[in-house]
């Protein structure tokens, strides 16, 4: 601005030495010799007393002239009447006019040829030339640099010959604003003047360099009518009358990102741009017709705010019969009648008037043709293909994540994960496009940072697999490389939810040590500090996220704790949380943790999408389809962007950018939960590597099932309760083929009970496949059941030389034979099964054994027994059954089909849920 102020200054020095600085600095001497004289005259002769008398007539009625204006008072009649009647005023008066036309001859001689070539040079072509010279074509300077002045009419000096009228031109864009003042009749004018100085600011660059916004306070059919062809392209948007606050909300928001794109690359656009060879943020001019009435105070000072912060932005106002405070760089034309005014760039005395409209028609024709020009440089419509940069992989997320996820008006609109905005909340309501946005943002986001910057943890509550993609499938081997944990149709498996969040919560903390030890507080600074460790930021996505409140129960409670804990020191260690969902207003678990909400910071909204902006801010209701409102302003009006979000879920879009990062990048396979499926057995990490007995799959982020410990001290036995018999026999299957697997052959025996007909072809199958390794199997079934009781003795009363395993299949089916005594003293079978419970494992005889109801289960431990069985697998019993065996605790639990909690009295504070494996291909012989 400096530049241009020494120009203006320049230019106006010249201007006022001529019309008004000469006659005040006479006037000046003149009261200075005043003073002098009055006070000789005190004490001087009569003579000197007319004198000065006289010399103080002279300058009353310089003073007069002066405050009249010289043009004002040469028709005066008054001053004209005492002129003829007093030789002294007349003196006075030749004197001033003698002066002032030697003034203008200087002037003439050398300012007005100056003040030609200036405008000549600082406002070239469409800037300040003649409309005949550059009205019609698109321009194609890509705006490097801007004119620093914008020709908006002519002005002459009062008294001067026409043909010595000079340019006026103003500063506008990078420097400042315009505005207009109208009086009665001259809005055309004003309206011709506006018009022309448009069309030079769009006819000057290459289209779409200039944005305009109209608004007008009163018309209803819309001022400047011949530039609506530019709405075609969305070079000009015209605002609605009863809408000035989303406009302002709107240019604020814009100066907001500005700066804050200025702080990051530490350049202002203007400076961005010379350095870049083209603008690299158009410029926004907003064009508003007041009625000169006051604003209502809130809009006035963010109509202030805007002009003393926006031309740094390259925002700027054509602000027309709207006040404005006066310390905002504002250059103003003020109609004094219909057609003249007068202008704060030459000061009175100086007549300006509006250079004439061109003619509507090629004002409309140019206007079309900039808009076509826009229309074919923007091209086809944006695609998944334009969010992604020109190199893959090379991004660092030190200081934030970044990146486009749709467009408007060609021009990419952002999302930001890092200090500023740490969290994301997506609503939207079914099928308005928020998994393909969640796409467009992990496209984004994948396409530009590699697995070292960035890890993804995705979990979607909703039916379906929309996630499951991500990871390695039957069709497509492809993953993509960021992503470590996919969980799909995990909506009744809300424990899945939690266990993310608690895995997230240990990231944090073993990040937040790291940073301690290296003493520092950010993750960028920790990045700094240590280098060489891996510190990628991490994006936590979760879909229909509600589905994690769905319960009044202790996951609802532990979630909503976690999500706050993560929601709050996430930020810092460059853990974001991109949280969905259909209905954020339906999330009652969450509106009684505020945090949460307050820190996600960047906003989300779907067409239609309620509550995820702020109250007032109704930007989501208007939205049209595939578009979304990206807000980095926790959803206030001015934050508001909107976009179009393009296909990024269709084939051919996001899976092709996987394959192509897949084959580019190395990283792990991504581990895929999903809640529909029944893991095998055969593939669970803990079976062919096996620690002891497996039991099931736990619902943990890494994959690992559950494993019974087998130590020989009391307790060690382990019941499985309940009827669901598939998930009974997997439990029972799992351990028994999970033992045969960790020992070799001769290291243990195997003794196989059921004296349930229909079940014996499973144990069977078991028996064999044991056999197979190489296993000492006994197994008692049909007939042989009768036998069991002498068994439990054998077991119970000898020392076996190997370990004893005990698969005891529904007990409670045995209690006829184990009731039976051959007298009343002797000891029952239950009797002796209790002793064998009892003592059994400190002699490395273990027993798993299943009942099929709470009720057989007890009946047959006893009161006292029941501190002989560590670990119990509870199937369709209700929580409330099991809190007695979970040391008084309350367990939380509703069964569901294919779930089991795993409870180990010596190691577990709370229940494990457990999904049984399919032991199907397990059970096959080799
Ligand atoms: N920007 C877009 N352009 C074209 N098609 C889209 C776009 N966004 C979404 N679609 C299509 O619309 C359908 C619904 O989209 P999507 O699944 O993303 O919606 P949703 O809000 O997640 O709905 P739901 O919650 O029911 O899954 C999909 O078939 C998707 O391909």
């Amino acid at each position: 601005m400096v530049w241009a102020r020494e120009t203006i200054d320049d230019y106006r020095t010249r201007l006022w030495d001529m019309a008004r600085g000469e006659r005040r600095r006479r006037v000046d001497e003149a009261l200075t010799a005043l003073r002098t004289v009055l006070g000789h005259a005190l004490g001087a002769a009569e003579g000197a007393r007319v004198r000065a008398e006289t010399r103080h007539r002279q300058l009353e009625f310089e003073k007069e002239i002066r405050l009249l204006g010289l043009a004002a008072a040469a028709t005066d009649a008054d001053l004209a009447r005492r002129m003829a009647e007093d030789d002294a005023l007349r003196a006075v008066w030749d004197g001033i006019t003698a002066r002032r036309d030697a003034g203008y001859e200087q002037w003439h001689r050398e300012g007005l040829a100056q003040v030609h070539r200036l405008v000549l040079d600082e406002a070239p072509g469409a800037a300040g030339e003649p409309w005949q010279t550059w009205l019609g074509p698109a321009g194609t300077d890509p705006g490097a640099h801007a004119p620093r002045l914008w020709r908006v009419g002519s002005a002459l000096v009062e008294h001067s010959a026409p043909e010595d009228a000079f340019p006026l031109a103003v500063p506008l864009l990078d420097v400042g604003h315009l505005r207009v003042n109208t009086t009665t009749g001259s809005r055309p004018a004003a309206d011709a003047l506006v018009e022309t100085l448009v069309m030079r600011l769009v006819s000057a660059f290459a289209p779409g360099l200039v944005r305009l916004h109209l608004w007008d306070v009163g018309h209803l059919t819309g001022p400047l009518p011949s530039l609506h062809p530019l709405t075609a392209a969305g070079v000009m948007v015209v605002h609605d009358p009863t809408r000035l606050d989303d406009l302002l909300a709107q240019l604020a928001g814009h100066i907001r990102r500005v700066h804050a794109q200025s702080l990051r690359v530490h350049q202002t656009p203007r400076a961005a741009s010379a350095a870049a060879g083209r603008r690299v943020e158009p410029w926004r001019v907003a064009v508003l017709f007041g009625n000169g009435d006051p604003l209502p105070d809130e809009q006035y000072r963010e109509l202030n705010r805007i002009a003393r912060t926006g031309p740094e932005a390259g925002v700027h106002l054509v602000l027309v019969d709207m006040p404005i405070t006066a310390n905002s760089p504002v250059e103003t034309v003020t109609f004094t009648d219909a057609e003249r005014a007068t202008c704060s760039m030459t000061g009175p005395g100086v007549v300006v008037r509006a250079d004439p409209a061109p003619p509507p028609a090629q004002v409309n024709h140019a206007a079309t043709t900039i808009a076509a020009d826009v229309l074919v440089r923007r091209g086809r419509p944006r695609e998944f293909a334009d969010l992604l940069p020109d190199t893959l992989g090379t991004g660092s997320s030190v200081e934030e994540l970044r990146t486009p996820i749709g467009f408007h008006e060609g021009e990419p609109v952002e999302v930001v994960l890092g200090d500023a905005t740490p969290h994301a909340l997506v609503a939207g309501p079914s099928g308005s496009g928020k998994t393909n946005l969640l796409y467009a943002v992990l496209g984004g986001l994948a396409a530009r940072y590699p697995p070292s910057e960035l890890e993804l943890y995705l979990l979607d509550f909703k039916e379906g697999v929309s996630f499951a993609g991500l990871t390695p499938g039957r069709k497509d081997p492809s993953w993509l490389p960021q992503a470590r944990l996919v969980g799909v149709n995990v909506n009744t498996d809300r424990e899945f939810g939690l266990a993310l969040l608690r895995f997230l919560t240990g990231e944090l903390a073993r990040r937040a040590a790291a940073a301690k030890r290296q003493e520092v507080t950010k993750l960028a600074e920790l990045r700094e500090a240590d280098p060489d460790g891996h510190w990628p930021r991490i994006v936590a996505v979760i879909d229909e996220f509600q589905a994690l409140f769905g319960g009044r129960d202790q996951i609802t409670q532990q979630a909503a704790a976690l999500l706050e804990d993560v929601a709050r020191r996430g930020r810092s260690q460059g853990i974001h949380l991109v949280l969905a969902s259909q209905d954020i207003a339906g999330i009652e678990a969450f509106w009684g943790k505020p945090a949460v909400y307050d820190q996600c910071t960047l906003r989300i909204a779907m067409p239609k999408a309620k509550r995820v902006l702020a109250q007032e801010n109704n930007a989501a209701l208007a939205l049209p389809r595939w578009h979304a409102v990206v807000n980095h302003e926790s959803g206030v009006a001015h934050g508001n962007e909107v976009a179009h979000v393009p296909d990024a879920s269709s084939r051919g879009t996001f899976d092709e950018l996987q394959r192509t990062l897949w084959a580019r990048m190395t990283s792990p396979k991504p581990r895929l939960f999903d809640g529909a499926h029944q893991p095998e057995l055969v593939h669970a990490a803990d079976f062919t590597g096996p620690r002891g007995p497996v039991l099931g799959q736990i619902i943990e982020v890494d994959d690992k099932a559950a494993v019974f410990r087998l130590e020989p001290v009391p307790g060690r036995n382990l019941a499985v309760i309940g009827t669901a018999t598939a998930d009974a026999l997997s439990v029972l299957e799992s351990a028994a083929l999970s033992l045969g697997e960790l020992h070799s052959a001769g290291e243990c025996e195997f003794h196989l009970w059921c004296p349930v007909q229909s079940l014996e072809p499973r144990v069977t199958a078991a028996a064999d496949r044991l056999r197979a390794k190489g296993h000492e199997v006994s197994v008692r079934t049909g007939d042989d059941v009768a036998k069991i009781t002498e068994e439990i003795t054998k077991l119970a009363d000898e020392t076996a030389p190997v370990r004893q395993y005990v698969f005891f299949y529904a007990v409670d089916a045995t209690a006829h034979l184990l009731e039976a005594k051959e007298t009343p003293l002797a000891k029952s079978g239950f009797d002796k099964l209790r002793e064998l419970l009892k003592n059994g494992p400190a002699r490395h005889v273990h027993t798993f054994g299943w009942w099929r109801g709470m009720g057989r289960f007890k009946e047959t431990l006893g009161f006292a027994g029941m501190d002989d069985i560590g670990g119990w697998v509870a199937l369709d019993v209700q929580g409330a059954e099991l809190n007695t065996l979970a040391a008084g605790q309350v367990v939380d639990w509703s069964p569901r089909p294919h779930r089991a909690v795993f409870f180990d009295r010596t190691t577990h504070s709370r229940p494990d849920v457990l999904i049984p494996f399919d032991t199907t291909s397990a059970l096959e012989l080799p």
